[in-house]
């Protein structure tokens, strides 16, 4: 059941290339997947989350999108996570069911009328999904900024594997790094603990981080390497320069500044990899050509 390989190091959250009028584009992911590896270093992907724009997909469009990718990826990819949060319970399952994705991640949109305590019906919900595929490694996907599951993930953890025998790690994309610190120091040997806060990841490699998911890994991967590696020989000058690295920089500027979101990814993602994204998908309104402009003379100067 569990991968032979343990997921260590940079997870691109990955985009979903479309056409101009809309539909999803599978025939770049072979593509995608030979940028990421070759020209970004990143060998490890999580598909159709907010990045992907997961929620604004058909069930039957994720299929296609995660089947692409653990095909496109096969012998290229170390690891194809999927993730299978949905608005519904059986659209999840379905999901769920596919048995060829390899890893599955689960967010929940929490609806503050339930009325177990938040951890129980947390469990409940997830350990229903987790059943349905009772071979496949399992992972929490916390963003409490999306989903307004505001839980400890340490409380999580304690007990979860005797609920969820295939429980596997968390995405952990929170800025409470003291939470993340105590999942690390009690769990690191049982669990992978990714952290998903691009901006803040070598804070969160100072308290243990293993792994990472993020956007930003898409196009700046080969930085981060560089910073996980400089962590690694103990070189924390390097790493911080890293952290602070120009493209970097542009990003949170672009953040700041310009409106970044998935649309923005998309554009800038199609400057610097060549693989044309497309637009997004309604209600994302496609970047200004404002943005367009001033994101690509940032990233030409870098
Ligand atoms: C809200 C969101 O999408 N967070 C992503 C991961 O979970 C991050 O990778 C961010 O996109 C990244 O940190 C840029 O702000
Ligand atoms: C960024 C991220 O992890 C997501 O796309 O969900």
């Amino acid at each position: 059941m569990a991968s032979p390989k343990k997921l260590q190091g940079l997870v691109a959250a990955t985009i979903t290339p479309m056409t101009s009028d809309g539909k999803i584009n599978c025939s770049v992911i072979e593509q995608y997947v030979d940028y990421l590896v070759i020209n970004q270093g990143v060998k490890n992907v999580f598909v159709n989350g907010t990045t992907g724009e997961g929620l604004s997909l058909s069930t039957e469009e994720r299929k296609q999108l995660a089947e692409a990718w653990v095909t496109k990826g096969k012998d290229k990819l170390d690891h194809v996570i999927i993730h299978v949060g949905a608005l519904s319970l059986p659209e999840t399952k379905e999901l769920v069911r596919e048995r060829i994705f390899p890893f599955l991640c689960l967010s929940i949109k929490y609806d503050c009328l339930l009325s177990l305590p938040l951890s129980d019906a947390l469990v409940a919900f997830l350990q229903e999904v987790a059943s349905e595929a009772p071979d496949t490694p399992f992972y929490y996907y916390h963003i409490p900024p999306l989903t307004g599951v505001k839980i400890r993930v340490e409380e999580l953890l304690d007990g979860i594997t005797e609920q969820i025998p295939t429980f596997q790690g968390v995405k952990f994309s929170d800025t409470d790094l003291l939470d993340f610190a105590q999942c690390v120091n009690k769990y690191q040997e049982k669990f992978v603990l990714l952290y998903g806060v691009d901006e803040q990841l070598l804070s969160a490699l100072v308290v243990g981080a293993s792994g990472a998911v993020g956007s930003t890994y898409n196009y700046l991967g080969k930085q981060y390497n560089v910073m996980l590696e400089a962590f690694a020989k103990q070189d924390l000058e390097l790493a911080q320069q890293c952290q602070v690295h120009p493209l970097h920089l542009l990003i949170i500027f672009s953040f700041v500044c310009l409106g970044f979101g998935v649309a923005q990814i998309k554009e800038v993602m199609t400057f610097a990899s060549g693989i044309v994204m497309g637009p997004p998908r309604l209600p994302l309104l496609r970047a200004s050509q404002d943005f367009i402009e001033k994101a690509n003379a940032k990233l030409k100067s870098v």
